[in-house]
């Protein structure tokens, strides 16, 4: 990487030497202005590129701590709400502020040094994302780089803002990217800011024409709601919608919103672990497994990838509504520890156990219902995790491929005759959904996909079946996906 910044497109490197010039009265020096929201948020961008952390692990604590703080640098609320913004607005966008950048600056962006491109990304943001008037956002962007990059880079910075302040969003997309016409793939990949190949993988899984996909690449770029479940037998929707900013889920009837501002930690039955945050598309999951039909037995149920926990603690509250007993296994022990906590005070029977699913430690045949919701590419939760999508590479599918085949084959075997599987992932992507499911089909014959679609009762556009694939902008959800396969013989 080299360690100074590109000159902006159309500057002035090279041609007009100073020497030649009348020497300017030097500017009396101005120390920068701290702008402690700004610098938190350039922060947090830093820990993201550099150490290859999460967005949404870096950022509550760094904001905890601001909190806590005495003086000018405390943070209220609207700070928060702005450096969160910040954050998760220049990472989920970084795709088409890079294509701006690249059209603002003589160099390939990768051989700017990693902090100015934040910065630059960060006012382009503000210039491009937000509201923040334009001379504000150069002004206060100049700032912080004056702050943690020194005068020196902040002049590049400037410059190059200056560029980007010349257009709105729309502008610079009609500049910056390709025809629809001439590629329709590349076009919505700098519009809605994905990557290409992810462009191309959900516009596979859930075809259709462009409408389809855009509003569903946008749907990917709105901060989800967060949803509480309440735990049957546990709590009830009606305690929980009682807190100020919640709403009724919209499929499953344990599901509560909270809208823009609720905070899950203040609410007292989260805290005692009788609700939980829950994703309502996670629930459906967890709902049509339980409420699959059954002949015979029901009283051992498997969730055989439960960490952290959050279907699992779903699936214990109904088991012990029904006096079945739920096995919890996680490969991960740090990971079984999450579970263990979710499960804790489940008004029934339950194990928890730190076991790799692919070597069971039971015997064949033991369950009546398996849920096996696999490691995968995450690419339907894209929501939240704004970074998720530039980190992730097509080489990671084959990462996931033996291991998800390797569970939902075990998950098969540890099932009864007559009982049935859930084979879940939180990835629309085909390799790692229908690809899994025909692939260990065609091995294990005694085995029948059974339609789930009836099983999310209300729930609409739910394709063809038999298996469900939801999606954010159809249904408000993450996008799972759920096969449900009944063991024949
Ligand atoms: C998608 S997550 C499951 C999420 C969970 N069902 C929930 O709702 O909270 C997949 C989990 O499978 C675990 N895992 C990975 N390999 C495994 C294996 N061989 N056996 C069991 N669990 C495994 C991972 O550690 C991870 O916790």
């Amino acid at each position: 990487m080299s360690d100074t910044p590109g000159t902006p497109r159309g500057g002035s490197r090279g041609t007009s030497p100073s020497s030649r010039r009348p020497r300017r009265p030097a500017k009396p020096y101005r120390r920068p202005q701290k702008d402690p929201v700004r610098i938190l948020a350039f922060e947090a961008l830093r820990a993201v590129e550099e150490r290859d952390a999460y967005a949404n692990l870096v950022l509550p604590p760094l904001l905890r701590k601001a909190r806590e703080k005495e003086g000018p640098e405390k943070f209220d609320g609207r700070d928060a709400a702005l450096a969160t913004e910040l954050v998760y607005g220049t990472l989920r966008r970084q795709g088409t502020y890079d294509a701006v950048l690249s059209a603002c600056v003589d160099r390939p962006l990768r051989e700017v040094d990693p902090p100015v491109l934040d910065v630059l990304s960060l006012g382009a943001h503000q210039l491009l994302g937000t509201r923040i008037p334009s001379h504000a956002a150069v002004s206060a962007t100049v700032e912080l780089a004056r702050v943690v990059l020194g005068d020196g880079r902040a002049k590049f910075v400037n410059a190059v803002l200056r560029k980007v302040a010349q257009d709105d969003l729309d502008g610079w997309i009609a500049r910056v990217a390709p025809p629809y016409e001439d590629d329709p793939e590349d076009h919505l990949a700098v519009v809605h800011s994905h990557p290409r190949w992810v462009v191309s993988a959900l516009w596979d899984s859930l075809g259709g024409g462009r409408e389809g996909i855009e509003r569903l690449l946008a749907a990917d770029n709105e901060r989800p709601e967060v949803t509480l479940v309440a735990r049957p037998g546990r709590a009830t929707t009606e305690e929980l919608l009682a807190e100020e900013a919640a709403v009724a889920g919209r499929w499953s009837p344990y599901a509560v919103r909270l809208s823009e501002g609720g905070e899950p930690g203040a609410v007292p039955a989260v805290r005692e672990g009788r609700a939980g945050v829950q994703d309502e598309g996670s629930q459906l999951v967890a709902l049509a497994l339980a409420d699959a039909p059954l002949d015979g037995p029901d009283a051992k149920w498997l969730d055989g990838c439960a960490g952290p926990g959050g279907k699992a603690a779903l699936l214990g509250a109904l088991a012990a509504q029904r006096g079945a007993v739920l096995v919890a296994s996680e490969k991960q022990p740090h990971r079984a520890g999450l579970v263990a906590k979710a499960l804790a005070g489940n008004p029934g029977p339950y194990q928890v156990v730190a076991a790799d699913g692919t070597r069971p430690a039971w015997r064949p045949g033991t369950f009546d219902r398996v849920l096996v919701d696999v490691p995968c590419t995450g690419l339907g939760a894209l929501r939240r995790r704004p970074e998720a999508r530039w980190r992730r590479r097509p080489e990671d599918l084959d990462g996931f491929a033996p291991l998800q085949r390797g569970l939902l084959r075990m998950a098969l075997e540890s099932v009864r005759v007559g009982g049935v599987v859930g084979y879940a992932t939180c990835s629309p992507h085909l390799a790692e959904t229908r690809a899994v499911v025909a692939d260990v089909l065609k091995q294990v014959p005694d085995a029948d996909l059974i339609d789930a679609r009836p099983l999310l009762p209300g729930v609409p556009e739910l394709g063809e079946g038999p298996d469900v694939q939801l999606w954010p902008h159809l249904h408000g959800t993450d996008a799972m996906y759920l096969a449900l396969i009944r063991r024949t013989a």
